[in-house]
């Protein structure tokens, strides 16, 4: 397969990378100085394979500028930095990396309710700035037993519910329509969702339907005791109106791997004690890392070996 052409978008995986390098031709799209349409015309007959990730995939120009094109394995299991529509015109195969990364990602969205509750990072401050000598930190807030709702029971979401039900926690849901198997409270509406629940986790993919699917309403209903937590898409978010119920105390705290504008982060929130930050790496583990990257090769070898893909989306 050395002859085969694939394009990373941008670096994601330095074991990704070099098994890539020993199996095909490899395009590093970061390495090349010309304009990247330049780069991409003058090797556009090469390439048959894409490998983006969360923050470059293959958008509208990149598929139209590699007309051999054949499949995008995508190192992540959003899918929205690729143009699906597109790929589906275009007769493109689509992959991605679920299942590999849900404990990941459930584990942090447990982390994060929990780092918020127990004010974990503040104390942390606290200690090491050497306050603790002029008095005790004070109380903080519980997590066993709180109400649960989470937006998307998908594989991340029902495994946050698993997580949250051995901490007793009640649990409830909102998606399109409601799971066949499964007791959880169905909410047909995220707005009541949000009003009975204290902590919302938000856990579905970004798609039109879902942007902004966390607006004012949603954040007041949740209210000033209500925590938020979004291990999804910065987008699923209105960050703006996030950021004013945070600074003004109508919403209690939150708990954020994801932004709108990554890696930009609104300023405002940095001295806010009652939210906790992590730059977007809910998947980030050495053991992931490398079941993603060994998933996408799998997927790679599967198409250009004539085989069935190990995780088609498309
Ligand atoms: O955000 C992470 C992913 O989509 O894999």
């Amino acid at each position: 397969m050395n002859n085969i052409g694939v394009l990373m978008t941008c670096p994601m995986s330095e074991y990704l990378e070099n098994q890539l390098e020993n199996r095909f031709s490899l395009f590093k799209l970061w390495n090349h100085s010309s304009p990247k349409p330049d780069f991409l015309k003058t090797h556009s007959s090469s390439i048959k394979a894409v490998v983006g990730n969360t923050k470059i995939g293959a958008d509208a120009n990149m598929i139209d500028s590699l007309p051999n094109m054949e499949i995008v394995a995508s190192y992540s299991v959003g899918l929205d930095k690729i143009d699906l529509g597109k790929c589906k015109e275009k007769g493109i195969k689509v992959t991605n990396t679920p299942d590999v990364l849900t404990d990941d990602v459930a584990d942090l969205g447990i982390g994060l309710a929990l780092a918020v509750l127990r004010k974990m990072c503040a104390c942390d401050r606290f200690v090491r700035s050497g306050n603790w000598i002029n008095g005790d930190f004070g109380l903080a807030s519980k997590f066993s037993g709180k109400s649960v709702g989470i937006v998307g029971l998908g594989r991340i979401g029902s495994a946050i519910a698993k997580r949250a039900e051995a901490f007793n926690c009640s649990i409830s849901y909102h998606s399109r329509s409601k799971k066949p198997n499964t007791n959880y409270k169905y909410y047909s509406n995220i707005v009541d969702l949000a009003a009975d629940c204290q902590i919302l986790f938000v856990a579905c993919a970004l798609t039109e339907e879902t942007h902004h699917i966390v607006n004012r309403k949603v954040i007041d209903a949740l209210g000033p005791k209500g925590i938020l937590i979004n291990i999804g898409r910065g987008a699923h978010v209105d960050e703006p109106e996030l950021v004013s119920a945070l600074l003004k105390g109508r919403l209690g705290g939150a708990g954020l791997d994801v932004y709108e504008n990554e890696p930009n982060v609104p300023e405002q929130l940095f001295s806010l004690e009652n939210i906790v930050l992590v730059p977007h790496v809910g998947s980030d583990t050495e053991e992931t890392s490398k079941a993603m990257a060994d998933l996408v090769i799998s997927n790679l070898e599967a198409h250009f070996k004539g085989m069935p893909l190990l995780t088609p989306v498309l």
